[in-house]
């Protein structure tokens, strides 16, 4: 235990907020975090490294996508992270190679490998979201996020694994493997974006796409250590994206950089026919301004205002992970922002709504897999014996209970009292963000109450795992977007294991938290956090 005098969370609920940066200052003391101790490297772009040596000619698209291919063979067996993997990256990388050759413009991802999480289409491999219902499932499209990877040069290396239809916070869901964390063998990976988290973490892949409905984007990140982004809603077309709950679903990026996850979020984002609830709104070329060598040197975070979530600095919260956080907060007042508490008082109130609408909405979306419109069939005598047994047959048990949870708040008798008031609730929780974000630059809270735990240890009991993502579904809630770093590493029993912050923007202002995700990473002297599986092929 630690005194009050040395924990951080004391001395942040204790004092007022003219105090903050005091108990800040004093918390990064207290805190084994920012000295980013194991594994790591140089805060580099693997992107931007890659473009290089392929446009110098210094190595070719094939060796890359050989190297990542190797990589990725050496590790899968302990870590479980793909569910397909494409028989075609080296074939479209001696395309790119052939086009470089004979100086033909080649895309600004050019020979980058990416891996897409299964709830996502792909045209050239199965999409199961993570279900039995789709086993072998081969569409006959491209998602329009993928469709643009392609056009802007990548080579999309493989399918992850996912909790069914992205329900779950491990990826212990998955009707086909449970994926490991790279830090620690034994660990969960966070989900439901698990697969996607652990490829970049292992460098299986250089970035990947995830899809974030109440957090399985910026949960997962924080257990791998990667950076992992959930862009605004509508800043990314949803067009091929398996439907879970289609008001909160937002299709997210992972890399293992900042600049690496501005440049994957580029060249997805923007309006598409193909989904009405796409913005118009212009692209901003997120990542322009980070090659410039003043930036770091012009103070360009002095004066931003930073508030830390009061709500989110509590008692169920690991105080390592308080440690850690209030050390990167720390590290942000250092670097000139103004950093006070803010509170959101019906924050608490998110993650009930959140269950309440999110399982609503997918007993709606789900509805569609009966074995005819969608989903394997169970041939059965009868239509409604063929109807029950094929969804019986193609979904887990998670899927049921979200399944009966939401049938049951949208039921005449109960819709006012849960499904009208969670309705009610995401319109508080919306308000008092842009009132928040109305006096802040960024609000920062935990990303997770906790670093990676054991597999198994929440697997059967769901409500623990449901309170586990209290820190990220009120930013779905509002529609937000929020940017995810590593700031530290808790010591486990045999390794480290690393802690994310959050950090929330307003509505469509991916590019502030970018700026700021990407000065705070460099002045931290790098935190590419690579684990120990991969740590000889990255000498630091
Ligand atoms: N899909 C997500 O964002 C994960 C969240 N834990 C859920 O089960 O709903």
């Amino acid at each position: 235990m630690l005194s009050s005098v040395q924990n951080p969370r004391f001395l942040l609920l204790h004092l007022p907020p003219k105090h903050l940066h005091f108990a800040t200052t004093k918390a990064i003391h207290t805190s084994q975090t920012l000295a980013l101790s194991p594994s790591t490297s140089p805060s580099v772009s693997q992107i931007l490294t890659l473009r290089h040596s392929l446009l110098s000619r210094r190595s070719t698209a094939v060796e890359l996508a050989e190297a990542y291919l190797a990589r990725l063979r050496r590790t899968e067996p302990q870590l479980k992270s793909f569910l397909h993997v494409s028989e075609n990256a080296l074939k479209e990388a001696a395309e790119i190679d052939r086009r470089i050759e004979r100086n033909e413009a080649v895309g600004p991802m050019a020979g980058v490998l990416v891996a897409v999480k299964d709830n996502i289409c792909t045209a050239d491999m199965p999409s199961t979201a993570g279900s039995r219902a789709l086993e072998g499932y081969r569409p006959p499209f491209d998602a329009t996020a993928v469709r643009k990877l392609r056009e802007s040069g990548a080579i999309v290396i493989g399918k992850t694994n996912l909790d069914e239809f992205g329900m779950g916070s491990t990826t212990e869901g998955s009707a086909y493997q449970v994926t490991a964390n790279p830090w620690d063998l034994s660990r969960v990976p966070g989900g439901s974006s698990g697969g996607s988290a652990a490829a970049v973490s292992a460098r299986q892949c250089v970035v990947s796409l995830g899809s974030d409905t109440g957090g399985s984007v910026r949960q997962p990140a924080s257990f791998c250590g990667v950076v992992g982004l959930k862009p605004t809603y509508g800043r990314v077309s949803r067009y091929g994206l398996v439907a879970y709950a289609s008001s909160l679903d937002v299709i997210g990026c992972f890399g293992s950089s900042v600049t690496d996850t501005g440049i994957l979020l580029h060249a997805i984002s923007g309006h598409d026919r193909f989904d009405a609830t796409s913005s118009k709104r212009q692209v901003p070329a997120f990542t322009s301004q980070f090659i410039s060598k003043d930036l770091l040197e012009s103070k360009p975070l002095k004066g931003l205002r930073v508030g830390i979530i009061r709500e989110t600095i509590d008692d169920g919260v690991d105080p390592d992970v308080i440690s850690s956080v209030c050390g990167a907060a720390c590290h942000l007042e250092a670097l000139g922002c103004i950093v006070t508490e803010v509170s959101l008082p019906s924050f608490s109130l998110g993650l009930p709504a959140y269950y309440i609408l999110a399982s609503s909405e997918s007993s709606s979306n789900l509805s569609r897999y009966d074995g005819v419109r969608y989903g394997n069939q169970v041939v059965a005598g009868e239509l409604n014996s063929l109807y029950g047994n094929s969804r019986a047959k193609g979904f887990g048990s998670e899927v049921k209970m979200r399944i009966l949870m939401g049938t049951y708040a949208l039921s005449a008798g109960y819709y006012d009292a849960y499904y009208k008031r969670a309705q009610q609730v995401r319109t508080l929780i919306q308000k008092s963000f842009k009132e928040a974000l109305d006096n802040n630059d960024v609000l920062i809270s935990p990303a997770a109450p906790s670093v990676a735990y054991k597999i198994g240890e929440k697997k059967n009991d769901p409500l623990a795992m449901y309170a586990g993502d209290i820190m990220t579904v009120n930013v779905n809630l509002a529609g937000l977007p929020a940017l995810v770093l590593p700031c530290g590493f808790v010591e486990g029993e045999s390794t480290s294991l690393p802690v994310g912050f959050q950090m929330i923007g307003a509505a469509f202002d991916e590019e502030k938290l970018l700026k700021v995700g990407h000065i705070f990473e460099q002045t931290l002297q790098g935190c590419n956090f690579v684990p120990p599986l991969v740590a000889d092929d990255f000498p630091c």
